[in-house]
């Protein structure tokens, strides 16, 4: 029987073992050789099926025959198996019964990207966002012991992971709690890129070196063996062998964490991946088991250029970032080429933001940080503390790990800290832990910060230059889209500072909006015309400081309808009505935004539509809200997502 998906079947891909699998009890009956088997399979499904539908893959690919042994030697869902990022979930959501959902995997109402806990009893911990893992395991193993219970669990991080600091928090707090649970480190030396940092070069020294160990074993003996001096010679080494063991030594790092340290070993050699997991379970207390694989195994290019197979390269764009991020890059370079103080920070996302280039021509003026959004924030007020002009390149979801640094760090102290918060809005196919919902909301509390957004891409060049003007921290926020372009010729100039663009005039109702929402108004104002209806049009611009003045004397006159991509509660709309109330004018205003409620993975306009940020549904809301006025209700707030 040919494995097939609802719309289409696997040609000429034979799946003898895979198709039988539809829950890891079915994986229990197969022998090692038949499980040697079957991870080829995986890796031939996971080609054909990741070409189709894109998302994550080299990660994927590296973890075929962990995943294979952990559904082997551990009883999930009774045992509890927690990934940490959750990119590379793909092979154990095909075994716990998902595999026929696969061609519907990140799209609009189908398989999550990444494991989610009302998706299946098998993902134990729902995640996304990285350095999760030890922190929920070890929280999952306390509850265990708590409730006299006895399953065992399992988290799984990366190298690359394991450069964020709460997993190093949870390392730190297992070591004490002592509780019995076992921590896979999957080393591959990638994050996105190459890993960076010195846990990454240490970890590279115990791959390098796993036998340090037994050669000072050897020697020890050897020296015991000498007459007479036998015994001095031994103290001796044991002093040189103490002064050493800070470096080779395997696994004392993690030791001293207070884990048994096992490994080395090869992750992709299933048999003694049994062994070593059969062994690993039986240990008591935390466990770490340090697990060397090939980002990408089984694929060749993906092999060769593991960063840019991270995922599937989408064939339009063949890895190149969103056009906003690539004309961040290059303003950047711009900026940097005139401003000798310019420097990039990234936490491990430098092709993302845009930043390669960035990086080729200026390699001593950007810092790479690993997954440490805290650290990178920080770091960036202590740049400017010191003089420096510090770019922040950070996607919106990831600035949320560091919402302390940037008030107690960057703003109490009126730092000039420039904070280009990419992927702002709706990313789509990754889903509700990477919709950049909330920073225009959490951000524009914040007292001495200026927080704004560009209608385009040529606009976010004017608010790069404008930001890094200023002598305190700015936020300029943009999407993950491609929007209508920048003419990158026109000289760089300043906006001023909290005042928003009129962009079209019309005098039945005003709607205000931020970023790409401002094509959709203005899309919008079209269909209105042809309705009777006339609109202005104005480009926001500023979330921080508001453009008072604008707002006010148009509030006055019209029904207002504000538009952001980001959470109604809290922001853009609710300052446009907070400064309504505080001021005392009656008049209409509708906003539209993000829904209370968190938003799942789709394309952006599939997303968009189903959130009501479309031109249909602007224009039936500005349609109401001029009913409204017609039919002389009382003026009110009302908020239509
Ligand atoms: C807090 C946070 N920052 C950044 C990211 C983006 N990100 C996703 S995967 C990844 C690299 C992860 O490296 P590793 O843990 O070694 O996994 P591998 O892909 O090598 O298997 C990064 C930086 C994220 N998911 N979460
Ligand atoms: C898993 C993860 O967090 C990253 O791989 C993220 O999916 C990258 O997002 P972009 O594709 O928007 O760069
Ligand atoms: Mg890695």
């Amino acid at each position: 029987m040919e494995l097939s998906w609802a719309d289409g079947s696997f040609e000429g891909c034979c799946f003898t073992l895979l198709e039988h699998i539809r829950s890891p009890k079915d994986l229990k009956r197969l022998n090692e050789s038949q499980l040697v088997d079957l991870a080829a399979e995986v890796r031939e499904f996971l080609v054909e099926s990741v070409s189709k539908t894109g998302g994550h893959f080299g990660a994927n690919l590296g973890v075929v025959e962990l995943t294979l042994a952990l559904h082997k030697v551990f009883d999930s869902p009774r045992d509890k198996i927690v990934w940490d990022v959750g990119h590379q979930a793909y092979v154990h959501k095909m075994l716990t019964g998902r595999m026929d959902k696969f061609s519907t995997l990140r799209k609009f109402k189908g398989l999550a990207g990444f494991p989610k806990r009302n998706e299946s009893p098998h993902d134990a911990f729902g995640v996304g966002h990285a350095s999760t893992s030890i922190s929920a395991g070890l929280g999952m193993a306390v509850a265990r012991d708590l409730a006299g219970q006895h399953y065992k669990v399992v988290s799984v991080i990366g190298d690359g992971a394991l450069t964020g600091g709460m997993a190093m928090e949870a390392l730190n707090h297992a070591g004490e709690v002592g509780t019995d649970f076992l921590v896979i480190l999957n080393d591959n030396e990638m994050s996105i890129a190459e890993n960076v940092g010195a846990l990454s070069q240490y970890l590279t020294r115990l791959r390098s070196d796993p036998t340090y160990s037994r050669a000072k074993a050897e020697i020890e003996n050897a020296m015991r063996r000498v007459p007479g001096i036998g015994r001095t010679l031994t103290r001796t080494l044991e002093r040189l062998k103490d002064s050493m063991r800070h470096m080779f030594v395997p696994g004392l790092l993690f030791e001293g964490f207070g884990f048994k340290y096992l490994g080395p070993v090869d992750g992709h050699d299933l048999p003694s991946l049994l062994k070593m997991l059969e062994d690993a379970k039986n240990l008591r207390g935390p466990v770490l088991l340090h697990m060397v694989t090939q980002k990408g195994k089984g694929y060749a290019s993906a092999e060769e250029a593991p960063d840019k197979w991270h995922a599937w390269p989408s064939s339009a764009k063949k890895n190149s970032p969103p056009s906003y991020s690539k004309v961040f890059g290059d303003t950047m370079m711009e900026l940097a080429e005139a401003d000798p103080r310019v420097v990039a920070v990234t936490p491990a996302m430098v092709p993302g933001s845009g930043l390669t280039k960035f990086r080729e021509r200026f390699p001593n003026r950007i810092y790479d940080v690993g997954i440490a959004e805290q650290h990178a924030a920080t770091f960036c007020a202590g740049l400017a503390a010191a003089g420096r002009k510090p770019v922040l390149a950070i996607y919106s979801t990831f600035l949320q790990r560091a919402y302390d640094q940037v008030i107690h760090d960057i703003c109490i102290q009126q730092l000039p800290v420039v904070i280009a918060i990419d992927r702002a809005g709706i990313v789509g196919p990754d889903g509700e832990t990477h919709q950049g919902a909330f920073d225009m909301a959490y951000l524009r509390t914040i007292p001495n910060l200026t927080l704004m957004m560009p209608k385009d891409e040529g606009e976010l060049r004017h608010m790069m230059f404008t930001a890094l003007q200023q002598q305190g921290p700015v936020a300029v926020r943009y999407p993950r889209a491609d929007g209508a372009g920048a003419n990158v010729e026109e000289p760089l100039h300043e906006i001023p500072i909290g005042k928003s663009e009129l962009l079209r005039e019309g005098d039945d109702l005003c709607i205000m909006a931020v970023g790409p929402m401002v094509g959709v108004a203005l899309q919008a104002a079209e269909r209105l015309a042809q309705q009777g209806l006339s609109a202005s049009i104005i480009n926001a611009r500023y979330i921080k400081p508001l453009d008072k003045e604008t707002i006010i004397r148009y509030a006055k006159v019209m029904p207002l309808m504000t538009i952001e991509e980001g959470a109604l509660a809290g922001g853009f709309g609710s300052a446009v009505a907070e400064l309504l109330m505080d001021e005392g004018i009656q008049t209409e205003l509708a906003r539209k935004g993000f829904p209370d409620h968190f938003i799942e993975h789709g394309t952006r306009a599939e997303v968009l539509s189903e959130i009501g940020l479309d031109v249909d549904h602007v224009v039936d809301a500005a349609t109401k809200l001029c009913g409204h006025k017609d039919a002389r209700q009382s003026p009110s707030v009302r908020a239509w997502s």
